[in-house]
């Protein structure tokens, strides 16, 4: 087991804090390895911001990152260290076994090449075709036409758009667009795929489709990716695991299926949230009870809760299940006369449930 924030004191000490990095990869063996990183920026004034506080975080190669945190956390900051766009104060930070802190410009240059860019919008040049745009980054890299030609054709017909390269940009919709986007990162064969919001500005199908999109990339190529978002529909959906920023350190991390496990972690209750009951519950002399449940294949829980409800009296008034990674996480609201609470809870803890009665 490691500490997320190694000589510092945990801020979320529990089982995804701990066993976190440890189950989300070492170091050895990582794609991204950052370790006890620091970046304060100093303000014209002489302030200081500690805009990362002593990160830690490995990510295993062919896996699929996600980092969230609300505004200020240090996402931005995170990701120009890990190009190197902005020096570290203080610690490391490999990429592909590079120590990105130690390159000389020209061996950086090379090493950026190693890292794709994905952005919230793909930016493409409007007065060039599709393809024109994925070839551009091949062009500033000094590749030969011929090679430009093939490799454009292949990520054209990788992203889906292999009868569009003649299109431009203003002929193609958000998504098409953000595939074009995808194309050029990945046209210089990274093996890194960072993502900053990348589906941000779309709408819930085409973020659907456009991470389905990253998930078969993935699949196909195994190149790491690193997705920084705001969206928890995001980590459920594409994520092997997830990482929670919060003022410059990671608080919470780990592959999916233990986090939201930990059913008292943040990252838990975010990727897996309370269930709204309706108006009007709970009914004069009832209490509400918040059920959490985690199975896994071959080990069911909810049948179980579902069992102990119906033998108590209780009422199923809210609830959501969902399946993320292996493990089948479940929340339940139920309402039961008040006095008979504490048997529920008392009941349901024995199946290892978590229940406790709202207040
Ligand atoms: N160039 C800079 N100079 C001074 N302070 C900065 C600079 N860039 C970021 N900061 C500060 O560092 C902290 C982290 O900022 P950062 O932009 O990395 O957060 P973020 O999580 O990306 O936020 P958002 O989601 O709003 O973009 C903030 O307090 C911010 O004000």
């Amino acid at each position: 087991m490691s500490d997320p924030n190694p000589g510092t004191e945990p801020i979320k000490a529990g089982a995804v804090g701990a066993d976190a990095l440890a189950d989300a990869g070492s170091a050895e063996g990582s794609m991204i390895s950052l370790r006890d990183v620091v970046k304060v920026y100093t303000l014209r004034d002489g302030t200081q911001v500690r805009a990362l506080d002593g990160l830690t975080l490995n990510v295993p190669a062919g896996s699929i990152h996600g980092i969230v945190g609300t505004s200020g956390a240090g996402k931005s900051t995170l990701i120009r260290c890990l190009t190197a766009l902005e020096p570290v104060t203080h610690g490391e930070v490999r990429v592909a076994g590079q120590d990105m802190t130690a390159l000389r410009p020209r061996e950086l240059r090379e090493a950026r090449r190693r890292i794709g860019m994905v952005f919230q919008h793909a930016n493409l040049l409007d007065s060039r075709t599709t393809a024109q745009n994925i070839a551009y980054p091949l062009a500033l890299a000094g590749v030969a036409k011929g090679e430009r030609h093939e490799t454009v054709a292949q990520m054209l017909d990788l992203v889906g758009l292999a009868d569009r390269g003649g299109s431009y940009p203003s002929q193609l919709s958000g998504g098409q667009k953000q595939r074009v986007g995808i194309a050029r990162a990945l046209a210089d064969q990274p093996a890194v795929l960072l993502c900053d919001e990348p589906t941000s500005a779309l709408d819930p199908e085409t973020t659907r489709s456009i991470l389905d999109l990253i998930k078969d990339v993935r699949d196909r190529l195994g190149v790491t990716v690193v997705i920084i978002t705001h969206e928890m529909s995001v980590v459920r959906q594409v994520c092997d695991s997830v990482s929670l920023l919060e003022a410059g350190r990671i608080v919470e991390s780990g592959p999916i299926e233990e986090v939201v496990s930990d059913v008292d972690s943040r990252l838990s209750h975010e990727l897996v949230p309370v269930p709204a009951i309706p108006d009007g519950s709970p009914a004069e002399g009832d209490a509400v009870i918040d059920v959490a449940l985690t199975a896994h294949p071959g080990q069911p829980a909810a049948a179980h809760v579902l069992a102990i409800a119906s033998e108590h009296g209780a009422d199923v008034v809210g609830g959501v299940f969902e399946t993320l990674g292996r493990a089948q996480v479940g929340r339940l609201a139920l309402t039961v006369p008040a006095e008979r609470a504490p048997g529920v809870v008392d009941a349901l803890a024995a199946v290892g449930a978590t229940a406790e009665v709202r207040s």
